[in-house]
């Protein structure tokens, strides 16, 4: 009999998406109690019980601050995340949110609708009023200004590049970024070694980075303090990364002119300067079925096959099948004599070894091995003995 696996769906995911995994092979349902792997975009696993069955968790969506990460892989539980899906739909958004402060639309929008409601009530001259009453949201172009990037990852690169096209000056600040991204950059980009220079060299910043430890509060007091009067911060990354309190006191001031962001709080979003929208960076429908295609694609594969690609925890490792053998998958702390073991353990389990693969990340590290020969399951219980295996699976 073929194995089922059951993958609980949290949020809603793209049906085409939901439509890669045969369902021959995948039990899909919101309400599964001993899921082998989840499916989620935003909801929150942090203060969710993670049962033992767990293989797999796949975020459909770039941002993983929503998973306990490092709990998982100490569990060697591999969470995929889908780098670069949404990307472009979040690159538009933050195109829309310049030219919203720079033109200041979103007062204007307000501003006809209320003269609208007024002249049905009065009778008034509307064209007249119009046309008295637009010299309050007259705006500036974008050529000329300086646009600073912070992350110029699968995001910020779309988004410095575009904005470049628009005549801006850009400002690029990643000191990790990769090779890949660099090729992808735009030459016209700046890169500027220090938050600092940015903040004080930029009219717009735009944040592309993840919450992580190191970019909590990035946008602070003094930073903003440090650019031009009148300058625009748009966070399409996560409310965290900034300081609302101290975005607020400079919109008060009029130090900034415009805070525009995806992550609504109820101190800010009612402030008259701040552009809320409801996390709408990847609220397309292409960005929606490329994130469950990837997402789903990356879950199948690893609970079929073992094979992780675009894991946050594990390193990318993915090997062919080689036909007549079976396939096992190993977590273990990223120490001396792990291989050197586990291959022991085989030998002494009379198996010989046609594939094997090993790659580590950080801390730990990952196997995939095909075997020929007869797997008992005193194999697994052999190799879960040696110091330093996390977890291991006989993948079939
Ligand atoms: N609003 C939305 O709907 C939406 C959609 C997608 C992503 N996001 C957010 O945007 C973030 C970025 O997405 P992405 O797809 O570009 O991710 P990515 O991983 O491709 O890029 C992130 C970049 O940030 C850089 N970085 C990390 N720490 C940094 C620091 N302290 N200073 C400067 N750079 C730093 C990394 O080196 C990397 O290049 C996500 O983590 C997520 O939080 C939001
Ligand atoms: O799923 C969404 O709608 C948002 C996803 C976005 O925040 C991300 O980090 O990719």
């Amino acid at each position: 009999m073929t194995q089922t696996y059951p993958i609980q769906t949290l949020n809603a995911i793209s049906p085409v998406g939901l439509q890669r995994l045969d369902r021959d092979v995948f039990d899909l349902g919101t309400d599964i109690a001993e899921p082998r792997g989840i499916l989620l975009r935003s909801a929150d696993l942090h203060s969710a019980p993670i049962p033992d069955s767990l293989y797999a968790v796949a975020r459909a969506g770039a941002g993983t601050n929503n998973i306990p990460v490092d709990d998982l892989g100490a569990r060697g539980i591999p969470v995929f995340n889908t780098p670069g899906a949404n990307a472009n739909a979040v690159k538009e958004l933050v195109i829309a949110g310049m030219l919203l402060a720079a033109r200041n639309l979103y007062h204007a929008a307000d501003y006809t609708r209320g003269l609208v409601a007024d002249q049905a009530l009065s009778g008034g001259d509307l064209d007249k009023q119009v046309e008295a009453g637009k010299k309050q949201f007259a705006g500036y172009e974008l050529p000329g200004k300086t646009l600073g990037v912070i992350g110029l990852g699968a995001i910020g690169v779309l988004v410095a590049n575009a904005a470049q096209s628009l005549g801006l000056k850009v400002l690029g600040y990643d000191p990790a970024i990769t090779v890949e991204r660099a090729w992808q950059l735009s030459p016209n980009v700046e890169q500027v070694t220090s938050v600092e220079e940015l903040f004080a060299r930029s009219n717009m910043i735009t944040l592309h980075v993840p919450l992580i430890e190191a970019t909590k509060g990035l946008v602070d007091a003094d930073r903003i303090a440090s650019m031009a009067p009148g300058g625009v911060v748009l966070n399409f990354a996560r409310g965290g990364v900034v300081d609302e309190q101290a975005v607020i006191e400079a919109l008060d001031s009029g130090h900034l002119h415009a805070y525009v962001n995806d992550f609504p709080s109820e101190a800010g979003s009612v402030h008259p300067k701040v552009i809320a929208l409801p996390h709408l960076g990847a609220s397309t429908g292409e960005a929606e079925d490329n994130c469950a295609v990837m997402a789903a694609d990356q879950l199948s594969d690893y609970l079929l096959n073992g094979n992780i690609r675009n894991s946050v925890n594990f390193p990318e490792v993915v090997m062919a099948r080689t036909p007549g053998t079976t396939r096992l998958g190993i977590f273990n702390e990223n120490k001396p004599n792990m291989i050197g073991q586990i291959t022991a353990a085989l030998a002494e389990a009379g198996l010989n070894v046609a594939e094997f693969t090993n790659k580590s990340k950080g801390e730990v590290a990952y196997t995939l091995v095909d075997v020929e020969g007869e797997v008992q399951d005193e194999l697994k219980d052999s190799i879960l003995a040696i110091d330093g295996v996390i977890r291991a699976r006989k993948i079939g």
